[in-house]
């Protein structure tokens, strides 16, 4: 008979990781290369199809330095970003994200043709990298919490160099634009990039000529009945492997007899409003409410396969007191009075008593098997999530705009499984 370690581990290997990107090239009709740009009275026009490498340079030369976000400041530095960037009232193209179906695609594409929602692209720099121009690892700042990626697009002007490299829980992948665009094609194409916000990533440098972008930030909408553009979907998997995995756990009777629930750390970053901190009000499980529907890769396909078993999924956000190794479970974001409140009453107990928070019996990164003495709740955890405690809950990077209002969150999500017999609970 299997453990229920050994039926854990079985389970975690099946929740395959998704790529957190996608990437290719996209035909697009001759008048959507033509740029105009220019500040204040002086307008230029440039074929980004045939620009010469004057007119790139004349590009590159009108452009502002682009800077980058280091917690709420924007700042200049060119050991961490070296780029030239115009903002959206100082250009103007035909192109489209949206227009030539590219936002519908890449959405199908992250999401595997996930139709629950659908994208809005907001156009939002442009950007050129010179000769030896780069832009060092960082992850995109959320703009609002229904941000979930960003886009770039990559015009064929002459360049080399410049590869953007993404890197996500211990893997990496290069998409190398200039590489791609230099292979033969018949028709005019651009290059593309989405991925998601919270994805580090970073463009080397660029060895000679000019790599000239469009950015987009990528957000959920509504799903809209009609598609405005028609888009080939992948097509969906009728059952990934994790869920097969996890029906054949429930089909067994020696898998958790009694019931229980099975605790997965996200696979990635959520955003999620600053002023949540201030609020006092019942809003605070809004964001983790939120969450259930934006969630992103593997965190999605786990939400797909327990609606589709129909076990109940609960966000939570795990608090660690640090001086008592103790972790408590919440539903909602915790704000935090100040240290006095602490001198006498103990970090978990407030969060137990005030905040109706639930003892773990099994803190994150501890064995699966502990004893149940004053625990609320026995958490089998699948795959860990990160430690939150009051300090680092909410935690800035370096970003590719000084932090807004938003910022990232962890959290994790917990599925209730019920006895041998009636396992479904939602
Ligand atoms: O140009 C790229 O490939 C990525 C640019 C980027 O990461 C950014 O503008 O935040
Ligand atoms: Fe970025």
């Amino acid at each position: 008979m299997a453990s229920i370690d050994d039926q854990l581990e079985n389970l975690a290997s099946s929740l395959t990781s998704r790529l957190p990107y996608c990437s290719g090239t996209l035909d697009i009709p001759l008048t959507n290369f033509v740029l105009f740009y220019g500040k204040e009275q002086d307008a230029h026009r440039v074929d980004l199809l045939n620009a010469s490498e004057d007119e790139l340079k004349r590009l590159a030369e009108t452009c502002d330095v682009a800077t980058f976000g280091m917690g709420q400041e924007s700042v200049h530095d060119e050991s961490y970003r070296k780029a030239g960037k115009l903002d959206v009232t100082q250009f103007a193209m035909h192109f489209d994200a949206t227009l030539v179906g590219l936002a519908e695609t890449v959405f199908a594409d992250l999401f595997d043709g996930d139709e629950t929602s659908s994208v809005r692209a907001e156009l939002y720099k442009l950007n050129v990298y010179g000769p030896q121009s780069f832009f060092k690892s960082h992850v995109d700042t959320p703009r609002s919490d229904d941000m979930f990626g960003s886009l770039v697009v990559i015009f064929p002007t002459r360049y080399q160099g410049g590869a953007l490299v993404l890197r996500d829980g211990g893997e990496a992948w290069m998409f190398d634009s200039a590489e791609t665009l230099s292979r033969q094609s018949e028709k005019p194409r651009i290059a593309y990039v989405a991925f998601f916000s919270d994805v580090q990533h970073e463009v080397l440098p660029v060895q000679s000529g000019y790599r000239v972008t469009l950015t987009y930030n990528l957000y959920f909408a509504d799903a809209s009945p009609v598609p405005a553009v028609p888009v080939t979907r992948p097509f969906p998997q009728a059952k990934s492997p994790f869920e097969v995995e996890l029906q054949l756990l429930l089909d067994d009777p020696t898998f958790l007899p009694e019931g229980g629930h099975l605790g997965f750390g996200l696979s990635h970053l959520y955003p999620i409003h600053a002023n949540v901190l201030r609020d006092f009000g019942p809003t605070r499980t809004i964001p983790l409410a939120k969450l259930m529907s934006h969630l992103k890769g593997s965190d999605r396909q786990l939400r797909q396969s327990c609606s589709n078993l129909s076990l109940k999924l609960s966000p939570r956000v795990i608090y660690k007191d640090r001086s008592e190794e103790l972790s408590v479970l919440c539903d909602h974001i915790v704000d935090f009075p100040s240290d006095e409140t602490f001198e006498n009453d103990p970090f978990w107990s407030f969060l137990r008593e005030k905040e109706g928070g639930k003892l773990l019996n099994t803190p994150p990164g501890s064995e699966y098997s502990g004893s149940d003495d004053g625990a609320d709740v026995t958490v089998y955890w699948v795959t860990r999530p990160s430690q939150t405690d009051q300090a680092d809950c909410f935690f800035l990077t370096y970003g590719n705009e000084p932090g807004l209002d938003y910022t990232y969150m962890q959290a994790c999500l917990i599925v209730d499984v019920g006895a041998v017999g009636k396992r479904a609970t939602a």
